[in-house]
């Protein structure tokens, strides 16, 4: 049994060092005489999987160690009986940390003294959108919903239209990228959408960058009255617009779903639908190769400022402005391949990052609103 992986996917070893050899390779570079003689194949979002990658293969399944799917032709893989299997979910909770951490940086800015004074939209209501809505509805924030695909199958009513959605204090974008759906996201977001918003909003984008028209986006973030924007995914990685970058308020080289939880759970969500295919028994799981975090507790008292608080354990586990730094010292790289090059290892020798559920937090005569606050958003609690 032969499996060729990316070889940015952790702990392959560990999952499938025991049902066959592994031959890693690079997922941006990988081509069809790398998989030829393969009966597995796992990737990550930056292999195009397709007819011209497998056609001449033995590759009978194809594994996804990511959420989003559209870098595989399924209909192709479907008409040539080749089994797949995507991790739906598998980072959901990293995205979720990421716009949270990026939602208390905001209201830090606008000097908010609650940050769950914003409205927030959220367009796209599946496993990560949904799971903010949930984390944002415990915190006391207002949130809205547009999901037409959902709204339709489910006849749901609390769903709203885009154009609601876009009137939210922050906006921010939890789609995949479909071209040929019922309600395609392909640049979904475009001058129209972005003319509906003001200096007064922030837009996040954390599903793929081609959701937002990026010519149009880069136009209106030269005008005075534009909003502010938060962007982890690119049209084009990894050869971003640097243009583009240096207009955002926070950019990020699409690392949203990069905390160490998020990655190992992709890998082992793959290898238990590999051993399904294979018919062996999947008894690893993810739990087991977690290290211990190198951030274990925090503690405040009763002279804690909540929000203070929520923001200093929040930007424990994860604070975007040190990936912004990282990402825009890369743009300084002259020649546009090199820079690409340089996206590219920033995601794959991204330092290890913990979820908020690795942190113990300590509370001591704290009030119980901060102790609803710390679990809606994950945290252990030690009261
Ligand atoms: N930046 C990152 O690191 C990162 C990490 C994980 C996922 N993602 C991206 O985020 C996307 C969403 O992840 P998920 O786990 O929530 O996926 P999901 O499939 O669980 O949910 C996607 C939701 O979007 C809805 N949708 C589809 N078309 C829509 C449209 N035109 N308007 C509004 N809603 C629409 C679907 O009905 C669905 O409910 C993934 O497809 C992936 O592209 C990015
Ligand atoms: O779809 C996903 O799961 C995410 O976008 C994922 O984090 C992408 O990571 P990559 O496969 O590019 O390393």
């Amino acid at each position: 049994m032969l499996i060729v992986a990316d070889e940015n996917i952790p702990l392959l070893n560990a999952f499938f060092g025991d049902i066959g050899e592994i031959r890693r390779v690079s997922g941006r570079t990988m081509s069809a005489i790398d998989v030829r003689d393969a009966d597995v194949l796992l990737v990550r979002s930056v292999t195009r999987v397709n007819r011209e990658l497998l056609e001449d293969s033995s590759v009978r399944f194809v594994g996804t160690t990511t959420i989003g799917t559209d870098h595989i032709d399924l209909g192709w893989l479907e008409e040539n009986g080749i089994r797949f299997s995507a991790a739906p979910g598998c980072n959901a909770n990293s995205v979720v940390e990421y716009v949270l951490s990026v939602l208390s940086l905001y209201a830090e800015r606008k000097v908010l003294n609650d940050w769950s004074q914003l409205t927030v939209g959220i367009v796209g209501a599946g496993n990560v959108g949904s799971e903010l809505a949930e984390k944002l509805d415990r915190l006391g924030f207002s949130v809205k919903l547009c999901d037409p695909p959902r709204a339709e199958r489910e006849r749901n009513l609390t769903f709203v239209s885009l154009d609601e959605v876009l009137a939210c204090d922050v906006v921010t974008l939890h789609t995949p990228l479909t071209r040929d759906s019922a309600h395609p996201t392909l640049q979904m977001i475009g001058r129209r959408e972005l003319d509906l918003l003001t200096s007064k909003q922030l837009l996040i984008n954390t599903g793929r960058g081609e959701v937002i028209d990026g010519a149009a986006l880069s136009e209106r973030l030269s005008q005075a009255d534009a909003p502010l924007v938060a962007l982890d995914v690119w049209e084009q990685e990894p050869r971003i617009n640097p243009e583009l970058v240096g207009k955002t308020w926070l950019a990020t080289p699409h690392i949203a779903g990069y905390s160490l939880e998020g990655k190992v759970q992709g890998t082992e969500m793959i290898y238990q639908a590999v051993s399904r295919f294979l018919g062996l028994p999947a008894r690893k799981k993810a739990g087991q190769f977690l290290p211990e975090p190198a951030l274990s507790k925090v503690s405040f008292t009763s002279a804690a400022d909540e929000q203070a608080a929520i923001r200093i354990a929040l930007r424990a586990c994860y604070d975007p402005r040190q990936d912004d730094a990282r990402l825009r010292h890369i743009m300084g790289v002259p020649a546009s391949q090199e820079r690409g090059v340089a996206f590219d290892r920033l995601r794959k020798d991204y330092p290890v990052r913990r979820e908020c559920s690795s942190l113990k937090v300590q509370l001591k005569g704290t009030s119980k609103s901060l102790h609803d606050s710390f679990r809606a958003i994950g945290f252990k609690l030690k009261i």
